[in-house]
C-alpha cells in the first residue's frame, strides 16, 4: 500500500462523451469557475489540486480528456498510471450514458491495469441542473448500470451550480483508499450493491443523488 501522507499524489482521468462537461467540473473542482461557453478540448489538459480528506492531504492530478472520437489518439496515452477514473455523462444526454461501457474498457485497454475488476471508477453524471423535461437518464438507470458493471461508486453532479462536485472527487479518493486497502488485505468484494431507493446513512454504497452541497 501507498503512504498516505501528505505528499501522496493521485492520478485522477476523466473520460466521457465530448461536451459532458468534463472540463468544465474539472475546472468547478480546482478553481470554483465555470464557462458557459468552454471549448472542446484537444488531447488532454491537467491541473493539481489538494483535498484533505481525515486529515490526509492528497494532491489531485487531475487529467482532462477529449470526448471526440478523432482524438483518441491524443488521449489515450495519458492513461497509463492512473489511480482513479471518472466515467463521465450528461443526464441529459442518452448517448452518453450508453457509451460509458466504450469508455471503461477504453480505459482498462489503454491504462493497462492489472486488476480490471477492482480499479476505482466512479460514475458521474453530470448537468444535474438541467430541468426534469430535459433529463434522458434516471437515477434508476444509473443505479442499475453501475450495479450490472461492478461500480460501488455514482454521483450527479453540476459543473454549472457547484452541486456535488467536491464530493465526487472526495468519493473518489475515498474509494481509492478503501480499494487500496483490500488490495493490501486481498479482500477484493464489492459488496456495496447500490439501492437509491436506502435513505442516506442506511445503504453501504457510495452514491450520491440529487444531494445539493455548495
Ligand atoms: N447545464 C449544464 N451545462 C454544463 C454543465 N457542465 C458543462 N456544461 C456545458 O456543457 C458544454 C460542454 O462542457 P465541457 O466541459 O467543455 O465538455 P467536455 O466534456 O470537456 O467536452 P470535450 O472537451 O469535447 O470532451 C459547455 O457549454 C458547458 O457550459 C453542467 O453541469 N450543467
Amino acid at each position: 500500500m501507498r503512504p498516505t501522507n501528505k505528499n501522496t499524489m493521485l492520478k485522477v482521468v476523466i473520460l466521457g462523451d465530448g461536451g459532458v462537461g468534463k472540463s468544465c467540473l474539472m475546472n468547478r473542482f480546482v478553481s470554483n469557475h465555470f464557462d458557459e461557453h468552454s471549448f472542446h478540448t484537444i488531447g488532454v489538459e491537467f491541473l493539481n489540486k489538494d483535498i484533505e480528506i481525515d486529515g490526509e492531504t492528497y494532491t489531485l492530478q487531475i487529467w482532462d480528456t477529449a470526448g471526440q472520437e478523432r482524438f483518441k489518439t491524443l488521449r489515450t496515452p495519458f492513461y497509463r498510471g492512473s489511480d482513479i477514473c471518472l466515467l463521465t455523462y450528461a443526464v441529459d444526454d442518452k448517448v452518453s450514458f450508453r457509451n460509458l461501457s466504450m469508455w471503461k474498457n477504453e480505459f482498462l485497454y489503454y491504462a493497462d491495469v492489472k486488476e480490471h475488476l477492482h480499479f476505482p471508477f466512479i460514475v458521474v453524471g453530470n448537468k444535474s441542473d438541467i430541468s426534469n423535461e430535459e433529463r434522458e437518464v434516471s437515477q434508476i438507470e444509473l443505479e442499475s448500470w453501475c450495479n450490472e458493471n461492478g461500480i460501488c461508486n455514482c454521483i450527479e453532479t453540476s459543473a454549472k451550480n457547484a452541486s456535488n462536485v467536491q464530493e465526487a472527487f472526495k468519493m473518489a479518493v475515498q474509494y481509492w483508499l478503501k480499494a487500496e486497502s483490500r488490495a493490501d488485505k486481498n479482500e477484493y468484494s464489492c459488496n456495496d450493491t447500490i439501492d437509491l431507493t436506502k435513505k442516506s446513512g442506511e445503504s453501504r454504497s457510495s452514491c450520491c443523488i440529487g444531494a445539493t452541497e455548495e
